[in-house]
């Protein structure tokens, strides 16, 4: 799916949260969304998802003003994972992920043998199998960030957007994840606070400050070390590590 924002603002009386946003999501292209707390990442994505109504510009999904789609037509084709997604305590792990099939049922028609194996593959995907009958307030805060990720996947959409979703994972499950973020045939926007995360799984960064998007375009033309000392206020240097992936060395900002 395509997804368009096209002078696109937002904010509160009296504050400018997202700034004429200009930003074209190819089909099938994982764009990551990178920035210093509070430049606009989850707001920006919030209104991507049609969930914030825009006080100036447009955002269109496959051409289509995202304004004009009810919430049922919005689940059918995108799937948010909020950072500070929660869900009713008393639900097992698989019921969660159940969740993630609503929009495709009609509302007097239980689960099916399809819902069942979408949501049995999630479980999977997210190494979450052993974990499908325990109750969600059980978890712990990776568990429950990567049954969210389970339930956006069982929800079959053509986009993912997801705000900092390796934030509570150990190593093993940031790097699986992100591979399964970078390898998906779905359209992705990923908000990420680890660069070098960000340049080795994306096809395209794009980098927000204040609000507007600042740059965009490839790892090695986003990540500059002026760019970051602008943005981010430290001084960065920025080369390979032994596996040749892009690293990202700060220094602490001269005062
Ligand atoms: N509903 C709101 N009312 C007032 N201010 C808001 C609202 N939503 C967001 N903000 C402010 O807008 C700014 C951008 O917030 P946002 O959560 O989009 O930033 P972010 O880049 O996702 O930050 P982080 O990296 O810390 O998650 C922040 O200063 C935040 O306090």
């Amino acid at each position: 799916m395509r997804i368009e924002a096209e002078h696109l603002s937002w904010g509160v009386p009296g504050k400018v949260i997202v700034r004429d946003v200009e930003l074209v999501v190819a089909p099938g292209e994982t764009v990551g969304l990178i920035g210093p707390n509070g430049s606009g990442k989850s707001s920006l994505l919030r209104c991507l998802a049609g969930l914030r109504t825009p006080v100036a510009g447009t955002v269109r999904w496959n051409g289509t003003d995202v304004a004009s789609r009810n919430p049922r037509e919005r689940a059918l084709r995108l799937a948010f994972v909020e950072q500070t997604a929660d869900t009713d305590s008393d639900l097992r792990v698989a019921d969660v992920v159940m969740l993630g099939r609503t929009a495709h049922r009609s509302r007097w028609r239980g689960p099916d043998a399809h819902d069942r194996e979408v949501v049995e593959a999630a479980l999977t995907r997210l190494d979450l199998g052993a974990l499908a009958d325990r109750p969600w307030k059980q978890l712990s805060g990776g568990e429950r960030q990567r049954t969210h990720l389970a339930r956006a996947l069982a929800q079959e959409t053509a986009a993912l957007l997801l705000d900092e979703p390796t934030n509570h994972l150990d190593v093993r499950h940031q790097l699986e994840l992100m591979e399964l973020v970078s390898g998906t045939p779905q359209t992705v926007v990923v908000a990420l606070h680890d660069l070098a995360q960000a340049a080795r799984y994306c096809d395209r960064l794009v980098l927000m400050h204040g609000g507007s998007l600042v740059a965009q375009g490839s790892a090695t033309e986003v990540l500059t070390a002026p760019l970051l000392r602008e943005v981010f206020e430290v001084d960065a240097e920025i080369g390979r590590d032994s596996l040749g992936h892009l690293a990202v060395g700060y220094r602490e900002p001269a005062r």
